[in-house]
């Protein structure tokens, strides 16, 4: 097991080149936010974003619309019950996040089933959430892809059949391997499974235990591995990152709010960035 440090944060977050654009930092697609969980969706979308990912779209349920635009207007929109556009957008998509306030009904069942019939080998896949709870309720049959769940530890009892306090790294690790992802397995210590390694992040706190907080994270995953080019290093940057502005900000504060996370993400990347 390695231990994450800030080293992880000046190896990974790049400084910009200056001959570039939007699109050399990567689309990413979001998926979720029924019409109780708009919340999820919204702060995913906004994590990723404030990343600094170049082209964020949001697919959603209709009446999260005039709330995701007004919070973000940088993010575009689309209908999730909208089969075929949505198809279309994540074909044309780097990388893919889907599950944040998602949901687990049939409709829920039937976006997400939509899209697993479209994810290409070359793309990246983050599943969060409701869709971690619905691959595990369904046993679906997972695309080829670049995998990375992000569970807490009963959507990680759902999927691996491995009870919470049966969690270790022996037990996880042959799952791990056996879904050939890389998965963040949340708790107040987060550990990060690779085929390879397991990682732990031994920065966090209980301000962060609030609703939203892994919507936030999932969000992050995403617009690093969109930007960045090595994707192990960008899902334990996005993992370090979203601990430790938690824990500064928990410094003056009781409870710390995902959207406060979000707000001083890019401060806190450009204080981080590589100088070379
Ligand atoms: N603002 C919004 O729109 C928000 C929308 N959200 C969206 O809601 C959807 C459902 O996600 P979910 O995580 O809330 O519910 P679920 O998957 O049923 O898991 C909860 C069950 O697991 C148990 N449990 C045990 N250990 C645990 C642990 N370490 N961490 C967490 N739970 C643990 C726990 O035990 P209990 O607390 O009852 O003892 C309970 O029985 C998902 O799409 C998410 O994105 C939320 O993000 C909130 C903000
Ligand atoms: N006591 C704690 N210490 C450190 N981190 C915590 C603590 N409680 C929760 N977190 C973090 O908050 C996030 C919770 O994720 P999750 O349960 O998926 O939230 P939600 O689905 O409500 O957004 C994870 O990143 C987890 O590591
Ligand atoms: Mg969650």
């Amino acid at each position: 097991m390695q231990t994450l440090s800030t080293e992880i944060l000046t190896r990974t977050i790049r400084q910009r080149p200056a001959d570039s654009y939007k699109g050399t930092y990567g689309r990413i697609t979001l998926i979720g936010g029924n019409r109780n969980f708009g919340g999820a969706i919204l702060m995913a979308s906004a994590a990723a974003v404030y990343a600094g990912a170049g082209l964020v779209t949001t697919i959603t349920d209709p009446s999260n619309q005039g709330s995701l635009h007004a919070r973000l207007p940088e993010a575009m929109f689309a209908d999730f019950n909208d089969l075929a556009q949505t198809q279309d957008l994540v074909k044309g998509t780097d990388v893919i996040v889907i599950g944040p306030g998602l949901g687990t009904s049939p409709q829920s069942l039937t976006i997400l089933n939509n899209v697993f019939s479209v994810v290409q080998p070359e793309q990246t896949l983050v599943i969060d959430g409701s869709a971690i709870t619905l691959v595990a309720q369904h046993q679906l049959a997972l695309p080829q892809a670049h995998l990375i769940f992000t569970p807490h530890q009963m959507e990680w009892q759902r999927l691996s059949g491995i009870a919470i306090a049966e969690q270790t790294p022996a037990r996880n690790q042959p799952v791990v391997n056996q879904l050939n992802a890389t998965v963040v397995l949340k708790s107040h210590r987060t550990q990060i499974y690779t085929p390879t390694a397991v990682y732990e992040n031994p920065m966090g706190t209980p301000a962060q235990a609030t609703g939203g907080m892994g919507d936030t994270l999932a969000g992050m995953v995403g617009g690093f591995v969109a930007q960045f080019t090595n994707k192990t290093d960008a899902v334990l940057a996005a993992v370090y990152s979203h601990s430790a502005i938690a824990e500064e900000l928990a410094r003056t504060q009781y409870v710390v709010l995902p959207h406060q996370i979000i707000d001083v993400l890019p401060q806190f990347m450009k204080e981080h960035e590589c100088k070379n």
